[in-house]
């Protein structure tokens, strides 16, 4: 388990195909945080839960698996590619942002970046199945940042990035039409649940969203 908080940006190292995925290399930067880094350990690449497999100086491996590729976006990334990095929470840790499981909902798409003084609204457009799921002020993880729902209205929202994310994880690279990993508040997803709308249904509708984004021609 997460909190959204993210702890570090790294860079992809290598990305080697595999059968059944991808091994991916990350080299961290802040090496205080990842200091006791050991093999099994869980860690967020841009909100993906992975399994540290391999790790040496300044780097750590992880087998993306195809169920993986095919609900994010980590099969896009190469060589160089900037990722926010979080290590799993411990009980004491403080809950800075919200209850982030690391298993990512649907790949989705920004709409737009509006500059508002110091700050930036980014707007993402968002399958109509995911509606249930997003409410004004509640938590969304994008690209495993713990963020706030600024703004809905019907198939996107908007959350205000402050000057402090925006330095400190990858959001600051996201252009309009950059694709992006979202994970929904696991307690939207038991309300639903409870209301008769089966988990399976968010599962179906990753793979809609996989025809919607070829539709938008992304
Ligand atoms: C504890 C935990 C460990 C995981 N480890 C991996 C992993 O090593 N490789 C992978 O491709 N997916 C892994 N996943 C699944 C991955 O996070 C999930 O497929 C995506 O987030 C899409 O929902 C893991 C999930 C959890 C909860
Ligand atoms: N909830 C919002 C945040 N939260 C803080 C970030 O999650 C944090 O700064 C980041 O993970 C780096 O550690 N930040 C915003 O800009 N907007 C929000 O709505």
């Amino acid at each position: 388990m997460f909190t959204g908080i993210i702890k570090d940006v790294g860079r992809v190292g290598g990305v080697t195909r595999r059968q059944g995925g991808l091994r991916l290399r990350v080299q961290f930067s802040n090496a205080a945080e990842f200091a006791d880094l050991s093999v099994d350990e869980s860690v967020s690449i841009n909100g993906a839960c992975q399994t540290v497999v391999a790790l040496g100086e300044g780097w750590f491996e992880v087998d993306t698996v195809e169920e993986t590729l095919s609900k994010t976006t980590l099969g896009s990334l190469h060589h160089g590619s900037l990722v926010n990095l979080e290590r799993a929470v411990r009980p004491q840790d403080r809950l800075g942002g919200h209850f982030v499981l690391g298993h990512v909902d649907c790949a989705a798409v920004v709409e737009k970046i509006r500059e508002l003084g110091s700050s930036r609204e980014i707007w993402i457009a968002f399958p109509d199945a995911f509606s249930p799921f997003i409410v004004s002020a509640g938590s969304i993880t994008i690209d495993g940042i713990s963020l706030t729902v600024a703004k809905l209205e019907p198939l996107l929202f908007a959350v205000a990035v402050i000057p402090y994310t925006f330095a400190q994880t990858t959001i600051n690279e996201l252009k309009s039409g950059s694709r992006v990993n979202l994970e929904f508040d696991i307690l939207g997803k038991y309300v639903a649940r409870q209301l008769g709308r089966p988990p399976s249904s968010v599962a179906v509708a990753s793979k809609i969203d996989e025809g919607w984004l070829r539709e938008q021609g992304f």
